[in-house]
């Protein structure tokens, strides 16, 4: 019981809140006078109390001051002194119920959290992920918990290739998480690829206009595209759950935090299909990891694994396949509980002084991959693909 109620405590309580309150294990111990009118429902409240979702600092003070009253009776320690604001706040919940007695203390304790399950029976529940999933979106499964907000690139079947669809999806998801209640955004991947990169077959599909119209709009769906990772105000993490190719990768530099599964590996292959560097990496990844390292990337297609990505820094932290998801979603988890102004506000420091910069990198790059885009080389290679005569 004592540990049950404990973990209450951790799992309810911001850090700072959460050091003060901490009840004593000695105060866990319900005293055999405690619980003999309604000892059971006591000791089911005391458990039920864990499964809740926070119910806020008026309401805990609540339960805390009845717990005590219900356990030691009237409050007759020393008042805090006033710079001890939560400890005197504990002090002032449980001084104000009086002389009220064990047994109603410990009614009353019951019926708050009686009240407090019922009204949170429905949130409560883990709902399944497609009944979180919001709406609207086909080439990705987007959702929103803990204060993370997940677009999952999903179309597993190709790799999770990036169609012009899922290009325009992956902006409206970002521009939805920059505005809803979340403290951090994550981009990830559906079945065995992070992604594949452009889906090819975008270049097949050319309109009346030509081959030239298709080039510029392509430039600027890109340079749209790329706009929206370098304003991302919030944090933004990538969950690298396999191999990632193309765009997918050259767009982690302008990501806060890289994980990735020991399963992943990061390849450009620009050359091979006649391109160019995109999402600011000719900029960011001489940066990241030197001149050197990234000219054998961009320009020889050089593929890395998860641990030189990581070597380089290009990743944050690499994790056995076998743990990767909960690993990595526990950490998240907890840093998505910190201040999410601040987080933000630090975010804004790091980034704001580049903005300008990214900004015109991205142009240029978008500029130039709409020539590449024309040329035989590029042509070649696309069509080698996709006439499945070549793969990576
Ligand atoms: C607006 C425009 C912006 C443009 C920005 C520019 C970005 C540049 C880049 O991103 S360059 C990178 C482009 N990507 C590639 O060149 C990867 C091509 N794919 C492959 O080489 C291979 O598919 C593989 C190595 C990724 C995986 O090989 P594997 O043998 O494991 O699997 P399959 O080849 O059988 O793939 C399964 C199906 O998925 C289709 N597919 C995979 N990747 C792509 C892709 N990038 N584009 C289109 N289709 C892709 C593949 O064709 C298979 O489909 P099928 O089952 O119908 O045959």
């Amino acid at each position: 019981m004592a540990g049950s109620a404990g973990r209450v405590v951790r799992r309810w309580y911001p850090n700072v809140l959460r050091r003060s309150l901490q009840v004593p294990a000695l105060q866990l111990h319900v005293s055999k006078t405690a619980m003999r009118a309604s000892q059971k429902d006591f000791e089911s409240a005391l458990s039920q109390v864990k499964l809740l979702k926070d119910p806020g600092n008026e309401v805990k003070l609540k339960l805390y001051a009845l717990y005590k009253q219900a356990t030691e009776g009237p409050c007759n320690t020393p008042k805090p002194g006033v710079f001890d604001l939560i400890n005197k706040a504990k002090w002032d919940a449980w001084n104000a119920l009086g002389s009220l007695p064990k047994e109603t203390a410990r009614q009353n304790y019951v019926d708050l959290v009686s009240g407090l399950s019922s009204s949170s029976d429905s949130s409560s529940q883990v709902k399944p992920e497609a009944d979180r999933k919001q709406p609207g979106y086909e080439t990705l499964v987007v959702t929103s918990e803990d204060s993370i907000t997940k677009i999952m690139m999903n179309r597993p079947a190709k790799k999770n290739a990036m169609t012009t669809q899922m290009y325009n999806e992956i902006m409206l998801a970002l521009k939805a998480a920059s505005k809803d209640d979340s403290a951090i955004t994550v981009l990830t991947g559906n079945g065995d690829y992070y992604s594949s990169g452009n889906d090819l077959s975008n270049f097949t599909d050319i309109p009346p206009e030509g081959i030239e119209e298709k080039a510029k709009s392509g430039a600027i769906l890109l340079r749209d595209f790329v706009d929206c990772f370098i304003d991302f105000p919030k944090p933004l993490i990538a969950v690298v759950n396999g191999p990632a190719v193309g765009i997918s990768v050259t767009i982690l530099g302008l990501f806060d935090t890289v994980y990735a599964s020991n399963r992943a590996t990061f390849h450009t292959p620009f050359s091979h299909l006649g391109q160019s560097p995109e999402g600011c990496s000719s900029y960011t990844f001489p940066k990241i990891m030197g001149p050197a390292k990234a000219a054998e990337m961009l320009i020889f297609g050089k593929k890395l694994t998860a641990a030189e990505a990581c070597a380089q820094g290009l990743v944050t932290e690499v994790f056995p396949d076998s743990t990767f998801q909960k690993e990595v979603w526990t950490r998240l988890k907890a840093y998505s509980k910190l201040p999410p102004n601040a987080m933000r506000i630090s975010k804004q420091v790091i980034r704001n002084r580049e903005k300008e910069k990214l900004h015109a990198i991205n142009a240029e790059e978008s500029r130039v991959l709409q020539e590449r885009w024309l040329s035989d080389e590029c042509t070649n290679a696309v069509m080698n693909f996709l006439t499945r005569k070549a793969k990576l």
